[in-house]
């Protein structure tokens, strides 16, 4: 019998699977670590308010502007990563896709729950509902 296909296709499989494991950032997703995962959930659960943003993002700037002058909150009532600025923001990033299904940022969080990116929060404060889960999750 030829095995040679067969071992053809495991090499190439394993070979995708390191190319994604070690170098996934080329394709711009890698698999999270359970212990990045772990501390961005930590990082949620013990901040009220947690984004996760990009400097350059304007997307991100209308959510800082949002929070930080519309509704006048402070540095110590939200937890603001510029991922963009962090040796490990890459890793942030697929920590939150997999905790979250949602890649792009910013990625918001209020009181532990998650709110999706800026049209998501804006879209509340629209509503006119974003005051009563931002008293709330500050009280
Ligand atoms: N509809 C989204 C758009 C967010 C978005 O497209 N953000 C871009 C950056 S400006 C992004 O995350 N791109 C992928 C990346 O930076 O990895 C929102 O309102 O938050």
């Amino acid at each position: 019998m030829d095995y040679s296909k067969p071992l053809v296709l495991v090499v190439l499989v394993a070979t995708v699977f390191v190319i994604r494991r070690f170098f996934g950032s080329i394709f711009g997703t890698m698999a999270a670590s359970p212990e990045t995962v772990q501390k961005v959930q930590a990082m949620i659960k013990d901040n009220k308010i947690f984004v996760a943003s990009k400097s350059y993002c304007p997307y991100c700037q209308a959510t800082v502007k949002l929070l930080f002058e519309d509704k006048k909150l402070s540095k110590e009532q939200v937890l603001l990563l510029q991922l963009d600025t962090m040796k490990e923001g890459s890793a942030i990033q697929d920590a939150l896709q997999e905790i979250t299904g949602q890649r792009t940022v910013p990625n918001i969080f209020i009181a532990g729950k998650h709110i999706g990116g800026n049209s998501d929060i804006q879209a509340l404060e629209s509503s006119g509902k974003l005051d009563a889960l931002l008293q709330k999750a500050l009280a």
